[in-house]
């Protein structure tokens, strides 16, 4: 049975606009935007249309809303929205990965229990459809890992340094005149962004949520001209990249840092705003999924797809987290790192397992070896003081 949809929107940014034109166009889905809910009365808009308003109740109390769709840049704000939405029996889309990562444990047993439907699709990876592919079409004992550029805003900047010889600050700047970055580009950038994708996509890949304290997540804001060069002096580049795996023992590991990237990787090709992910199987090896992971008609074609998707009642079940017992998370695993670092103060902060390269100039030293993911995670809230960079080899 199709339901037909009156939609409460929350946020007229980049994304929010962005539905308002790609929903219009839809030909298939039977729904109308009944009220918008911005923040900024006084703000200059595209759409010129009588459904603004800034009062949240407006949309949560109205008994003709039966969905809504939650768009907009505060995590903490969201949450409360979307909260109060499916406690009032309303289904909610949202693209919000901070809030889902950080309250899905909450909001999974809400929906549950009023019989209503909580839609992110857009949340990971904007145009590709990894969540509801991930729950719907692989096997917990099939999948081995899932590695990804998750984030299009920290891989178009380093599509600009490497390709263009572009520099960091003129970047970020572009990418946010885009509409690509977000409110806060700290996220983009260091990893923390990446992460949150990466926990929404392991629950639906391995049934396990797993809390954003416990990953270790770094980015590329230390990136040096000598980082670049060395990369590529050895034909790689440097990509930001997001990865579960599954280990030997039955658990899995995960972790966000940018990575040296040869040339025979899927990812190696993915450049600007798009994302790429890559599934392993037992029996399939690789499978790869590309496309634009930020952006507005990007994003909203998600959100759409979303939109249709609860047209047509469906919800996700969450089969792997409540049918099998999911896999536990360890940190209790060695990666190998290039450590980039300038004095031996910081150096002395990392506990490498042993270190198989080592190089030391009047500049700078790097070393490549292995440590424990434990042990970087010690220092996780530390990086963004040392001048280090860090790259998975
Ligand atoms: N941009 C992208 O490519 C992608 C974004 N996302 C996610 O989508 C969401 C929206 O991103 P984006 O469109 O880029 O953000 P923007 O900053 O462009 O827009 C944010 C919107 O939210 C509104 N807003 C903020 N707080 C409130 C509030 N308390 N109540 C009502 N409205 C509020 C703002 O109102 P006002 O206009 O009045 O200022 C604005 O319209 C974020 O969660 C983001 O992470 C997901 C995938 C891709
Ligand atoms: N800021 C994000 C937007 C989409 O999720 C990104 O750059 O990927």
């Amino acid at each position: 049975m199709k339901t037909k949809l009156n939609i409460g929107l929350f946020g007229f940014g980049v994304v929010g606009e962005g539905l308002y034109h790609v929903l219009k166009n839809s030909r298939t889905v039977d729904a109308t935007i009944k009220k918008v809910c911005i923040k900024h009365p006084d703000k200059k808009r595209n759409v010129s249309e009588n459904f603004y308003t800034t009062d949240a109740n407006e949309i949560i109390n109205d008994e003709d809303i039966n969905l809504v769709v939650e768009l907009i840049d505060n995590a903490d704000e969201a949450y409360h929205i979307v909260k109060a939405s499916l406690l009032k029996g309303k289904s909610v889309v949202s693209g919000n990965k901070k809030m889902l990562a950080e309250h899905l444990e909450e909001l999974i047993e809400i929906q549950k229990k009023h019989n209503v439907s909580l839609l992110y699709d857009a949340s990971a990876c904007g145009s590709i459809p990894v969540i509801r592919n991930l729950e719907e079409y692989y096997d917990n004992d099939l999948l081995k890992s899932i590695t990804g550029i998750l984030n299009g805003s920290s891989n178009f900047i380093l599509t600009k340094i490497f390709n263009e010889g572009g520099d960091y600050d003129s970047a970020l700047k572009l990418a946010q005149d885009l509409g690509f970055a977000e409110s806060n580009p700290t996220f983009d950038v260091e990893g923390y962004d990446s992460m949150f994708k990466l926990i929404i996509i392991t629950l639906h890949a391995f049934g396990t949520l797993v809390k954003p304290e416990d990953i270790f997540n770094c980015g590329i804001p230390n990136l040096a001209p000598c980082d670049i060069q060395y990369a590529k002096e050895k034909g790689l580049k440097i990509k930001l990249v997001a990865q579960v795996t599954k280990l030997d023992n039955g658990s899995f590991t995960m972790f966000v840092m940018p990575k040296l990237v040869s040339p025979d990787e899927y990812i190696y090709s993915v450049e600007n705003e798009y994302n790429g992910v890559i599934i392993e199987g037992e029996y399939y090896e690789k499978q790869f999924m590309f496309g634009k992971g930020a952006g507005a008609f990007p994003t909203a074609s998600s959100v759409l797809s979303d939109i249709t998707a609860r047209a047509h009642n469906y919800k996700y079940e969450y089969k792997k987290h409540t049918l099998f017992t999911p896999p536990t998370y360890t940190t209790d695993t060695e990666v190998k790192i290039y450590l980039r670092y300038r004095d031996s103060l910081a150096f002395s902060h990392f506990e490498f397992e042993n270190i198989t390269e080592k190089y030391s100039s009047k500049d700078y030293s790097y070393v490549i070896g292995t440590i424990k993911l434990s042990s970087l995670q010690k220092v996780k809230y530390l990086l963004p003081k040392l001048d280090v960079f860090i790259a998975a080899v």
